[in-house]
């Protein structure tokens, strides 16, 4: 009889969040959360209005602490105040709306961006073309459109190439053009073996786009998974319906 050989260790996913727990006042925003995320994927984070999908973005990015629970980033805790620095870098976000200087262009917002991080003039240039604003000049933020903020703001998050692309809303003010490049460049992004991890309340534009979603209720996640097992027309509203509109009780019920 021959040895079968061992199977594959699972890799080790990018974003990984253990039993996090959070509350604010009287609110228990997360419950003992558990997230996975892999690299060389898109993954969602879906949930209704509440459901705390901002609240997991900013304590990755290190910008609250949770109570309790463990959270690593490409295998370290997010960078907190000027603690490990080097791993922010490696991360990419857009969270809370399109943070953009307002009386700079689109050229200068990159720039403020780019002297942070070292990046060079070329890839300014290159993250324009990218995001359709090669055109925009000296316009200042101000002028733009809802959509034109949402690529800078998506610029502004690929100008290092970083590892860990994480975005909130980023179809939010895109024409259905900028949304088929967006789903375009986020599915590059993943294929060259970085993580993206995006929320949205599109869940066609999801089907389109994820390969594994996680859906968030009650504080914890209800669902993770690939996406495939929900991809036939309708099935992910459905599911995502029953997911977040049963109380906990009643999941364990059901
Ligand atoms: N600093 C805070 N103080 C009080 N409550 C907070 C704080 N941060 C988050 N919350 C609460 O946590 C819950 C989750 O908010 P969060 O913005 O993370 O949800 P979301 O899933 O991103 O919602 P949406 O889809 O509407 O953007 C909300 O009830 C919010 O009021």
């Amino acid at each position: 009889m021959t040895a079968q050989p061992a199977p594959a260790p699972a890799p080790q996913p990018a974003i990984r969040c253990t039993d996090v727990r959070l509350q604010r006042g009287d609110t228990v925003v997360l419950d003992g959360l558990d997230l996975h995320v892999q690299a060389g994927r898109v993954h969602a984070l879906l949930g209704r209005n509440g459901a705390g999908k901002s609240t997991t973005f900013r304590l990755l990015l290190g910008l609250m602490q949770p109570d309790s629970g463990t959270i690593d980033v490409l295998g370290q805790p997010p960078a907190s105040g000027t603690k490990n620095r080097a791993a922010l870098e490696r991360i990419g976000a857009s969270i809370d709306g399109p943070a953009i200087y307002t009386h700079l262009s689109a050229f200068d917002n990159l720039l403020v961006h780019a002297r942070l991080t070292g990046v060079g003039r070329a890839r300014i240039e290159e993250v324009l073309d990218i995001v359709g604003l090669a055109s925009t000049g000296r316009k200042r933020a101000r002028h733009f459109s809802m959509g034109m903020k949402a690529r800078l703001a998506l610029g502004i998050a690929i100008l290092t190439e970083p590892d860990v692309l994480i975005l909130d809303e980023p179809q939010n003010g895109l024409d259905p053009q900028g949304i088929a490049e967006l789903r375009q460049l986020l599915r590059d992004y993943a294929a060259a073996g970085r993580t993206v991890l995006v929320s949205s309340h599109q869940l066609g534009e999801i089907v389109q786009l994820a390969d594994d979603i996680s859906v968030l209720a009650d504080g914890v996640c209800r669902y993770e998974g690939p996406l495939a097992d929900f991809a036939a027309p309708g099935r992910l509203e459905e599911e995502f319906l029953k997911l977040t509109m049963l109380s906990a009780t009643q999941q364990e019920a059901a």
